[in-house]
């Protein structure tokens, strides 16, 4: 469906910037419509119900997935992530620019379901730089953090498997390359 090219998915390892980028769009950009994830993992301080994510128990979790509710979904480094269906088809129907900040293994299952979908890759400028960024957050114990540094090798490897790569040097540069390709991809 034509409509679907108003799809763009942005994936990269944990650490290189999405939820900054994300965060910065919402602030600049509110034409574009930002999907909220459920999510099985706890809340960050400062994280609030149905902002940054809507946080549910397993047993939620499970019902989703069983009633069809997700468009896709993956575990991630010991949590479940996934995209409520219904928002996203009636963004798309209405013609809405739409952006879902998913994993590899989400976006993998959107280029399948959806393939005329936009896939961006956002990439650390040095992986020494993306360790700096995810160690400095501090929002996660080292152990959480080297499981996650892990599962970044992974999608650094995929890179190739993406449409377009964004390095993310500056916050506001690459919202402005991304919000240049929603428009290019959906004209
Ligand atoms: N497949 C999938 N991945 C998601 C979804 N929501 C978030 N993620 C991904 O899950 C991973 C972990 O997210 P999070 O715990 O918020 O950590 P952070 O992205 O490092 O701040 C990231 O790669 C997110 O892009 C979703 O709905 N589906
Ligand atoms: N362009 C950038 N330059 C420097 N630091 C950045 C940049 N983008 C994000 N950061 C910082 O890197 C850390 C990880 O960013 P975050 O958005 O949480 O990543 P992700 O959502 O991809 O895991 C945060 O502390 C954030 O402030």
């Amino acid at each position: 469906m034509p409509q679907n090219r108003r799809l763009t998915v942005l994936s990269g390892p944990s650490g290189v910037g999405k939820s900054t980028v994300v965060a910065e769009l919402r602030r600049s950009h509110p034409e574009v419509w930002l999907s909220v994830s459920v999510t099985t993992r706890k809340p960050r301080p400062g994280e609030k119900h149905g902002v940054e994510y809507y946080f549910a128990d397993d047993e939620e979790f499970d019902r989703l997935i069983e009633s069809g509710e997700l468009l896709e979904w993956a575990e991630f480094a010991g949590n479940r992530y996934g995209t409520p269906r219904t928002p996203v088809m009636e963004r798309l129907a209405a013609g809405v620019p739409t952006l879902l900040e998913i994993d590899l293994q989400g976006a993998r299952q959107v280029r399948c379901s959806m393939p005329e979908a936009q896939l961006v890759f956002l990439a650390p400028p040095t992986w020494e730089e993306l360790e700096r960024r995810l160690r400095g957050r501090g929002t996660e114990p080292p152990d959480v953090v080297a499981r996650r540094l892990e599962a970044g090798l992974v999608e650094m490897a995929a890179e190739k498997e993406f449409d377009v790569t964004l390095v993310n040097t500056s916050v506001k540069d690459v919202c402005h390359r991304l919000i240049a390709l929603m428009r290019s991809s959906s004209s």
